[in-house]
């Protein structure tokens, strides 16, 4: 493929990422939301240790298992950044 067409492809999934990534930081406001009315921790290590096996696990080629559940890592940080500034106001 020519590196226009693949940029093509690249900003096409981006716009269909970006609106699954808005949606899932929707959730995550709504478990801040449930987490401050029964006073719990904004992280939870066992829930993560979840996703990033389940996303390892998802991965139809496993070489790149590593690879997603670094941004996994980086999503699941700014989903904490987002529930605690959510917590504050
Ligand atoms: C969204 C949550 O809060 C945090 C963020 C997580 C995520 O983005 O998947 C997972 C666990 C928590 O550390 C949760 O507890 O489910």
């Amino acid at each position: 493929m020519e590196l226009e067409a693949c940029r093509q492809e690249i900003d096409r999934l981006d716009q269909q990422l970006t609106q699954l990534l808005e949606a899932r930081m929707k959730v995550v406001a709504q478990v801040a939301e449930y987490k401050a009315l029964h006073h719990m921790e904004v992280y939870d290590p066992r829930r993560e240790r979840l996703v990033l096996d389940k996303i390892a696990a998802l991965a139809s080629d496993k070489d790149l298992a590593p690879y997603l559940q670094t941004i996994y890592r980086c999503i699941m940080d700014e989903s904490k950044r987002y529930e605690r500034k959510r917590m504050e106001t």
